[in-house]
C-alpha cells in the first residue's frame, strides 16, 4: 500500500510555512521510511515497525522543530536513524546537516539512505561527538533522545568557543524536569522551552533551547 497519501496529509496537518509539502519530499519521504523498515528487520533501528507509525513518530516528530531552529548549519548529535537531521535534510535542501554517530550500523545505513535519497546535503560523521573538530561555524546543534541536558551541552561545548553568537543548542525531549533543566549553569542558560504539538500523536513534547551567554561570567 502506497503511504503517499498519508505523507502529504500529515505534512499539511503540520500547518506550517517553512514545508512546502512537494511531490519530491514527500516521495523521498517514502522511500526513507520503506529503507527503515527494510533495514529494521536485520539491524535493530528502532522499535517502532510499521512505516505507517514511524511516519507520525520518528519523521513528523523530526519535522514539527522546523519553525524553531535556524540554519543554515546544522549538527544532529547522536542521530542514530537519521532522526531528526535526515527529515530536516529533505525539507531543507538548502541547509547543511552533519549527522554524527557513534554505532557503525547506523552509519552503515545513513550512508545508504544518502546514497538512495542522493542527499548532497548531508555529511555523515562516524565519530563520538566529544571527537569531532570544530570545522565550522554551526547555527543550530540538535539531539533528540540523545542525554540528559548537561552530558548534551558537555560533549558538545566545544562550539561555544568559537565566536559564533548565533548558536543554538536545541534538545528535543518528552516533558523535561525542572531538575534536569537546572543542569544548564553558566556560562549557558536555557533562552525558551517550546512545547510543541506533532498532529496524530497524543504525548508531550518539548524543546529546551539553550544558548551560550557571552556576557556572563563562567565559574569553571
Ligand atoms: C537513543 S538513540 C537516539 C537516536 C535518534 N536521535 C532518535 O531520536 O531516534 C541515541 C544514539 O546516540 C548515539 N550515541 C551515543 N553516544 C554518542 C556519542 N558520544 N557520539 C555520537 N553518537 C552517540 C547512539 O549510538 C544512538 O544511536
Amino acid at each position: 500500500m502506497s503511504l503517499l497519501p498519508q505523507i502529504t496529509q500529515s505534512l499539511h496537518a503540520l500547518n506550517t510555512t517553512v514545508i512546502a509539502p512537494g511531490e519530491l519530499l514527500v516521495r523521498s519521504i517514502e522511500r526513507y521510511l520503506l529503507l527503515i523498515e527494510k533495514w529494521n528487520k536485520v539491524h535493530n533501528l528502532t522499535a517502532i515497525r510499521k512505516p505507517q507509525d514511524m511516519l507520525i513518530q520518528h519523521v513528523m516528530d523530526s519535522l514539527v522543530v522546523l519553525p524553531h531552529i535556524h540554519g543554515p548549519n546544522i549538527i544532529d548529535v547522536g542521530t542514530g536513524a537519521g532522526l531528526p537531521g535526515i527529515p530536516i535534510a529533505l525539507a531543507k535542501p538548502d541547509w547543511h546537516v552533519t549527522l554524527v554517530e557513534s554505532n557503525q550500523k547506523k552509519i552503515a545505513f545513513l550512508q545508504q539512505v544518502k546514497i538512495e535519497l542522493g542527499l548532497q546535503n548531508v555529511e555523515i560523521v562516524a565519530q563520538r561527538i566529544e571527537s569531532v573538530p570544530v570545522s565550522r561555524c554551526v547555527n543550530t546543534i540538535i539531539s533528540r533522545a540523545f542525554s540528559e541536558l548537561s552530558e548534551f551541552i558537555a560533549l558538545t561545548r566545544q562550539w561555544a568557543n568559537t565566536p559564533n553568537t548565533d548558536c543554538r543548542w536545541v534538545a528535543m525531549k518528552g516533558l523535561c524536569s525542572e531538575q534536569e533543566r537546572k543542569q544548564i549553569r553558566v556560562p549557558f542558560l536555557i533562552e525558551n522551552i517550546v512545547t510543541l504539538n506533532v498532529p496524530e500523536l497524543k504525548a508531550t513534547r518539548q524543546l529546551i533551547i539553550i544558548k551560550h551567554d557571552f556576557n556572563s561570567v563562567s565559574s569553571d
